[in-house]
């Protein structure tokens, strides 16, 4: 098996450049956010065992378990993100002769961009929760690893507002507006508030430095 995620950057990146439809910008949204959890990761690893860091090592433990199933989730979101994309793409290459080809059609591709929405929203939610616990880094993190934490909640604001531009194109397609109409408002209360955070989290790293 030659899964996404194992391969090299490099070879990841010659694809993402290539002509093929996949991945796409919904994956690179998924490496960004599983970056994100990887450096916050990255910090925590680096603050726990170090006495002057004593006072907080509890919290950069259970920061670390949250940080590590985020990045696991994060990852399988870039091959997810590239199945429901080629499915979709599949969908648009069915026949179209018909009015009955024309209506099999249609219906299948109404139903792969459901899909191809929904993948880029659960990405969104998953990039926001990385932005939080960048925070967690940031505050409480090894001094001499800190702009690594800002490094992470940058990161983690890239994925969320690149998932979400996802989330719109597909949406913008779908007939079915409540069910479009939903996703979108859970897409804005997802986004709600992140831009200040990340903000906020970003003064927070570049005036401890
Ligand atoms: N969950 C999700 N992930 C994405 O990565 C994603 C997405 N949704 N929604 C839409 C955008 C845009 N995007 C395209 C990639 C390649 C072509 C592409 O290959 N276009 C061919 C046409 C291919 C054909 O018609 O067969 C061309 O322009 O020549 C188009 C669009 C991926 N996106």
């Amino acid at each position: 098996m030659n899964e996404i995620k194992d391969k090299s950057i490099a070879v990841f990146l010659d694809e993402l450049a290539s002509k093929a439809a996949t991945p796409g910008g919904g994956s690179a949204a998924a490496v960004m956010g599983a970056q994100s959890a990887a450096l916050t990761s990255m910090v925590c690893n680096l603050t726990i065992g170090k006495p002057k860091y004593a006072e907080v090592e509890t919290d950069m433990q259970a920061l670390l378990d949250k940080s590590e199933a985020l990045r696991a989730k994060l990852t399988e979101m870039i091959k997810a993100d590239v199945e429901v994309f080629d499915q979709l793409m599949t969908c648009y290459g069915l026949p179209k002769e018909s009015d009955e080809e024309k209506a099999a059609r249609s219906e299948q591709i109404q139903a792969a961009l459901k899909e191809a929405t929904i993948v880029p929203l659960d990405c969104a939610k998953a990039c926001a929760e990385a932005i939080r616990l960048s925070r967690i880094a940031a505050d409480k993190g090894n001094l001499g690893v800190i702009s690594d934490a800002g490094v992470a909640v940058m990161a983690g604001y890239a994925a969320l507002k690149s998932a979400a531009l996802n989330v719109y194109i597909n949406a913008g397609s779908l007939k079915d507006r409540d069910f479009a109409d939903a996703k979108l408002a859970e897409l804005e209360s997802i986004l709600q508030g992140a831009d200040i955070a990340s903000e906020e989290i970003y003064q927070l790293v570049k005036e401890k430095l």
